[in-house]
């Protein structure tokens, strides 16, 4: 994604650089996300103990909240190695195939943005991941003919920003269904700490939450502000960052008490003043924008709803009372329900 937004969930270069470094290896050190967590570590002990490989596991969350981050997490605890890959990059079956066929017992093979497989691939991948077997052609024309070839027992870990996105027979072949939710702040503020203790930054308790309550729930946001939060301390204070000097960077940063940028704001605003609160349809919120409609669904209005700024109904998005008072706008009064209309309300 193409956006440069401070505040936006999807990873930059220094992102990639600095998460090599701060990135969480164990299970122990991913913070939050008791429940998945919890799961997790019974499901892999379970496997560990039967020396059998793990269930297949779909995870899916919005944006930097830590999707990549588990799954190597995932191979770590299970002691086996992980390969990479993506939706969009297995072009042909071929290149699944070649994968798939070069897995040790037990491997992760992880695929981020699963829901972006071409339909072929996902033909292959649909008897890998339920008997461990592929079909295969060989030679081409009359004389092509396809055996079928055993694979070593293996784990696919699949991430994607939104669970709908994925076909049905290929989520029904998950055994274990993951999704990671929104950080709390008092989450993100122990993120914040570790990350300072990693990267060698003074950062004081106060000064860890103020940067945790202003990172959209996200890690991969709450690391992007501590390093800017970092710089401005160096320069307009003694290095140390406190509540006060958070808060200013932030101010400087525009990035305002509610973690939203003038992206979040920006969509608020025009759901309000050029469509009466909504509801609206995300395609006409798409055009108002200038966004792309995805951007929208994965990346700006997740947390925003998470949040109670805004709902979805089935007429479309539209703004709470909370999103007015935002902006310190009165909220329009609530429309006459259909039971008023019909008298029993
Ligand atoms: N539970 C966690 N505890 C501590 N740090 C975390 C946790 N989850 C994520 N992070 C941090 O946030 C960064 C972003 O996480 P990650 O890259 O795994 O997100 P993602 O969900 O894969 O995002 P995308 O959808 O863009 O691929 C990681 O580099 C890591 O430093
Ligand atoms: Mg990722």
């Amino acid at each position: 994604m193409a956006d440069h937004r401070l505040t936006s969930a999807s990873a930059t270069r220094e992102d990639d650089v600095v998460e090599a470094t701060i990135r969480p290896k164990r299970l122990s050190e991913y913070l939050g996300q008791q429940t998945v967590r919890e799961q997790l570590s019974i499901y892999i002990e379970a496997a560990r103990g039967r020396g059998e490989h793990l269930d297949h596991v779909l995870i899916f969350g919005p944006p930097g909240l830590g999707k990549t981050t588990l799954s190597h997490v995932i191979a770590n605890e299970l002691g086996v190695s992980v390969r990479q890959t993506s939706g969009p990059v297995l072009e042909r079956a071929g290149d699944l195939a070649a994968l798939l066929t070069n897995l040790q017992p037990r491997d992760v093979l992880f695929i981020d943005e699963i829901h972006r497989l071409s339909p072929v691939v996902e033909e292959v991948l649909y008897p890998a991941m339920e008997d461990f077997q592929i079909d295969i052609m060989i030679g081409e024309g009359p004389a092509a003919r396809s055996i079928k070839l055993d694979l070593p027992p293996f784990t696919l870990v699949g991430a994607t920003t939104r669970a709908g996105l994925l076909t049905a027979p290929l989520r029904d072949r998950f055994g274990i269904v993951q999704r990671l939710e929104f950080y709390t702040p008092a989450e993100l503020t122990q993120i914040v700490q570790r990350s300072a203790r990693i990267l060698g930054i003074a950062c004081n308790p106060d000064g860890a939450a103020e940067i945790a309550r202003r990172a959209r729930g996200t890690p991969r946001i709450a690391n992007r502000l501590l390093r800017r939060v970092r710089d401005f301390a160096q320069v307009r204070g003694d290095g140390d960052i406190t509540q006060a000097i958070a808060d200013a960077a932030m101010v400087m940063l525009k990035v305002d008490h509610e973690g939203f940028d003038a992206l979040d704001r920006r969509m608020l605003k025009i759901m309000i003043e050029s469509f009466d609160g909504g509801p609206v349809g995300v395609e006409s919120l798409a055009a108002a924008l200038s966004e792309e409609r995805g951007t929208i669904e994965d990346v700006i209005e997740p947390y925003l709803i998470q949040q109670g700024f805004l709902i979805r109904t089935a007429r479309g998005r539209m703004a709470t009372a909370k999103a007015y008072r935002h902006f310190g706008l009165a909220a329009p009064k609530p429309q006459e329900s259909v039971g008023d209309l019909f008298g029993d309300g």
